[in-house]
């Protein structure tokens, strides 16, 4: 459904997106995981064409999103990371105006089902800047699937709202993917990109360092981790195949470790030193 072939893009000197590869297949929730300025917004406004990389090809529906913009915009649909609702419109105006301009078919009918689906029907007359932070992402949400696209972009569909809400949101993307529907996510949440996605790309410094399912990435640097914190606060890690050579290293040391299953934020760490959140 979608694949990236060696994406780069510069801004001025900083290559915020350095040769990035990937393919997703139709039916996935992809997401691509990384700490603040890894690239995953760049990428995912080269793939939503509002930006052109400066290397690279990218595919989707076998549409080249370079040269054919016009018609990628026909079956994706896109909830950006800063929320560009009308603040002053109601709930149901927002759907009705974006509806309108996108020239929506039964345009009545799919607003209700969509607001019913996120929960806001009954909040169809309030405006919007009456509305919560979780509710305003539903709605963003609910926006981007009135064109009943077959690919939805959600750049940090999450951030900034508290673990309950967030998870309500998890829920409903869930839904979305049961309707045959490819998700293409960014996060700086470990939680998020574990309980959601069938793979994750591991982006650090514009580089795509790791990919696969959150069990295999987790896998591949040992399923039970040894953690270790200095009275400096320094983080220390050690990964381990098994719960018994964990347990074994453990005793060895008069430290006082915490041993528990391997996340992805350990991958990242034993990846690149660093942490993600
Ligand atoms: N319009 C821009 N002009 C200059 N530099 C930019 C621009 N947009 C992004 N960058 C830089 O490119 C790099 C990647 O940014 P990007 O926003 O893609 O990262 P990100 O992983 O999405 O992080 P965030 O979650 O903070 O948006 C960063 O170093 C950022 O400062």
């Amino acid at each position: 459904m979608i694949k990236v072939e060696g994406l780069v893009k510069y801004y001025g000197k900083v290559k915020a997106v350095d040769g990035v590869s990937f393919e997703i297949k139709s039916g996935e929730i992809f997401g691509l995981l990384g700490p603040n300025g890894a690239g995953k917004t760049t990428i995912v406004k080269i793939l939503t064409t509002l930006t052109k990389p400066d290397a690279g090809r990218c595919f989707i529906n076998g549409f080249d999103v370079i040269k054919k913009a016009y018609e990628i915009k026909k079956f994706i649909g896109v909830v950006p990371q800063e929320n560009n609702l009308d603040r002053d419109l109601t709930v149901y105006e927002n759907m009705f105006i974006y509806g309108k301009l996108h020239k929506i078919s039964q345009l009545k009918e799919k607003i209700k089902d969509l607001l019913e689906n996120v929960g806001l029907w009954e909040r169809k007359d309030a405006l919007v800047s009456k509305l919560s932070g979780g509710m305003q992402r539903r709605l963003l949400l609910a926006r981007a699937l009135l064109s009943d696209p077959q690919v939805l972009f959600l750049d940090e569909p999450s951030i900034g709202l508290d673990p309950q809400i967030r998870r309500h949101l998890w829920e409903i993307i869930k839904r979305i993917k049961k309707q045959n529907k490819t998700v293409f996510l960014t996060t700086h949440y470990i939680e998020e990109a574990e309980a959601l996605c069938d793979r994750v790309g591991i982006l650090s410094k514009g580089r795509l360092i790791a990919l696969g399912t959150p069990s295999a990435l987790k896998q591949s640097v040992g399923l039970f981790t040894v953690e270790y914190t200095d009275k400096e606060g320094r983080l220390k890690l050690w990964t381990f195949k098994t719960k018994e050579e964990a347990y074994e290293f453990a005793k060895k040391n008069e430290l006082p470790l915490v041993i528990r299953e391997t996340n992805l934020e350990d991958v990242f760490i034993k990846l690149t030193g660093e942490r993600i959140e």
